[in-house]
């Protein structure tokens, strides 16, 4: 039987100072392709055209995730980076670390004809992914939902982001360790 995606993050998920050190999934080879082509899977009949990352665990997830589905990728930055044009710009609620970003999206990215889909690691309040439904919807574009690995995600209502879906959920990881 194929491992999966999911026995593939549990076999290298790692708890690192009290952080989730996702990145250390990505690192290896068959976990990272199963991870991008298992967060793809659940949308591959939805008619996506644009996939979104919120920087910066997004951006390699994301960027991967669209070349799997065959469309172009849209960045979401935070902060002061360079971003070249027009912006539209959202300041998000607290996240799960009870930060507020400014979360930045180009204009010129997404338009009406768009269907828009979320890719990133982990979503738990659903504060940043909340924002970029926000900025994709005042380009025009249609929201779809969001696909994560790690889905801890408790605020209601929960269809507030569409449809989400995660490779596991918070509660199948290693006990946490500080
Ligand atoms: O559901 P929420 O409470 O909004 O939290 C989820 C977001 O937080 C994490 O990113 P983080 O801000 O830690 O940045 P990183 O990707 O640079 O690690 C994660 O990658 C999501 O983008």
């Amino acid at each position: 039987m194929p491992t999966t995606a999911r026995e593939l993050v549990l076999e290298h998920f790692r708890w690192v100072g009290g952080h989730a050190d996702v990145w250390a999934v990505f690192r290896d080879a068959e976990a990272l392709a199963a991870v991008v082509a298992g967060l793809v899977e659940p949308f591959r009949d939805e008619g996506i055209t644009a996939v979104c990352g919120i920087e910066s665990r997004g951006f390699l997830l994301g960027g991967a995730a669209a070349v799997e589905l065959g469309v172009g990728f849209v960045p979401v930055r935070k902060g002061e980076g360079l971003f070249p044009g027009d912006k539209v710009v959202r300041r998000s609620v607290p996240d799960y670390r009870r930060l507020r970003h400014t979360l930045r999206l180009q204009r010129s990215a997404l338009t009406p004809a768009d269907r828009v889909l979320l890719i990133d690691d982990w979503i738990e309040t659903g504060s940043q992914a909340a924002a970029v439904r926000s900025m994709a919807e005042e380009c025009g574009a249609t929201w779809v939902g969001c696909g994560v690995i790690v889905d801890q995600h408790t605020a209601a209502p929960r269809n507030a982001l569409g449809t989400v879906r995660g490779l596991l959920d918070a509660r199948e990881l290693p006990a946490f360790e500080a």
